[in-house]
């Protein structure tokens, strides 16, 4: 009998070419604001790419701290991601690319050195951007929903997603995800949606309370009745920290925990659980947990030639070794 009660996961490792930001989201514990915050060089990124060929990591996640669009540093800071997107490749990984706002151009380079892109919408309700995203001009919501367009006119495998609990209410919720399957039903390109739980770090400006993680289910539940079918939810496990709860969000429509890294750079104060305890967790509950590419197989032929040929060579090595 086949086993419905399937979620994925990425196996996956974070590079950050800069921890640097011109942005300051309140609740950001990402961004480091020392002038001389390391930046990846290429040698540190293929010694780290090396060590990384005897595990069974497929994807190379890059996330960055941003670089205004018109600040003279910004060639230079674009250069870096595209050269470690490369690296990456020829060093037999798959990218995948969240770096914030990019023009168009930016993004049509990036599709020739990635399998997939993603940018959270974050929220779309104007007033957030009075309150975490006052010094934030990176969020607002017409420059990313006028990227996630551009994703689609591209055709770039897209990831996005919703940080709930930063000051939004529950129909801002419902707006944003409506707006995302409408763009969704023009382009096809949307191939996950992350409802991001918000979670209270030790670096941040903003004194808001950590989301609700017992809310998240019948969140879930509701995307599931705005979002197209095609379109998978994709929830963080470790940012879901009471097991009972995490098999809730499964049976409300999550279908994917996304990237499993070492470190979650972005909540480096929620340590991740390892894939063989969340394998048991799941287990428990007649739920299975497998590996998957950071390209959705529909996509695959969106992808230029030696992409694809990259990611046929992942697929055979996912399939046998399940
Ligand atoms: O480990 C993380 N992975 C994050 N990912 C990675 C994601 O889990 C995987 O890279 C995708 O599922 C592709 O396989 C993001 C990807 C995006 O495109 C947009 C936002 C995020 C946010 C996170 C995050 O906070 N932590
Ligand atoms: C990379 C993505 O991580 C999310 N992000 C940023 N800060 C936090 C936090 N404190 N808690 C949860 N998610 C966060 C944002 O949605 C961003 O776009
Ligand atoms: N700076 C980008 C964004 O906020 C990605 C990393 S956030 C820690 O969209
Ligand atoms: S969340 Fe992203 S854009 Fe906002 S400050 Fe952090 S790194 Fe910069």
């Amino acid at each position: 009998m086949i086993n419905e009660n399937i979620v994925t996961y990425s196996p996956s490792h974070i590079v950050v070419p800069t921890y640097k930001c011109f942005n300051r989201c309140g609740y950001c514990n990402f961004r480091q604001d020392v002038e001389n915050s390391p930046e990846m060089d290429l040698q540190t990124a293929t010694n780290i790419f090396h060590n990384l060929q005897s595990f069974n990591i497929c994807e190379i996640l890059i996330i960055s701290g941003e670089t205004h669009r018109s600040s003279s540093e910004r060639p230079q800071w674009f250069q870096r991601i595209y050269n470690l997107c490369e690296l990456a490749l020829n060093m037999g990984f798959l990218p995948h690319t969240n770096v914030g706002i990019l023009s168009f151009a930016e993004m049509q380079r990036l599709k020739q050195v990635n399998v997939s892109m993603g940018l959270m919408l974050e929220q779309i309700t104007p007033k957030l951007v009075q309150t975490v995203h006052r010094n934030a001009p990176s969020k607002l919501p017409s420059l990313r929903l006028e990227q996630l367009k551009w994703a689609g006119e591209l055709q770039i495998p897209f990831t996005t997603g919703l940080l709930l609990g930063i000051g939004e209410v529950e129909d801002d919720c419902w707006d944003a995800l409506k707006v995302l399957a409408k763009l969704h039903k023009k382009y096809g390109h949307i191939q996950e949606v992350i409802l991001q739980p918000y979670s209270q770090g030790n670096k941040q400006t903003w004194q808001g309370d950590t989301f609700n993680p017992y809310k998240l289910p019948e969140i879930i539940h509701c995307s599931r009745q705005i979002l197209p079918p095609d379109i998978t939810i994709q929830i963080p496990p470790n940012l879901v920290r009471d097991n009972g709860w995490l098999i809730a969000c499964l049976e409300a429509g999550a279908g994917d925990f996304g990237g499993i890294s070492l470190k979650d750079e972005v909540n480096p104060d929620y340590p991740q659980i390892r894939v063989e305890e969340l394998q048991k967790i799941l287990q428990l509950s007649g739920w299975n947990l497998i590996p998957r590419l950071p390209v959705y197989p529909q996509f695959t032929n969106w992808l230029v030639p030696n992409l694809q040929v990259a990611v046929s060579n992942w697929q055979k090595f996912i399939s046998v070794t399940q």
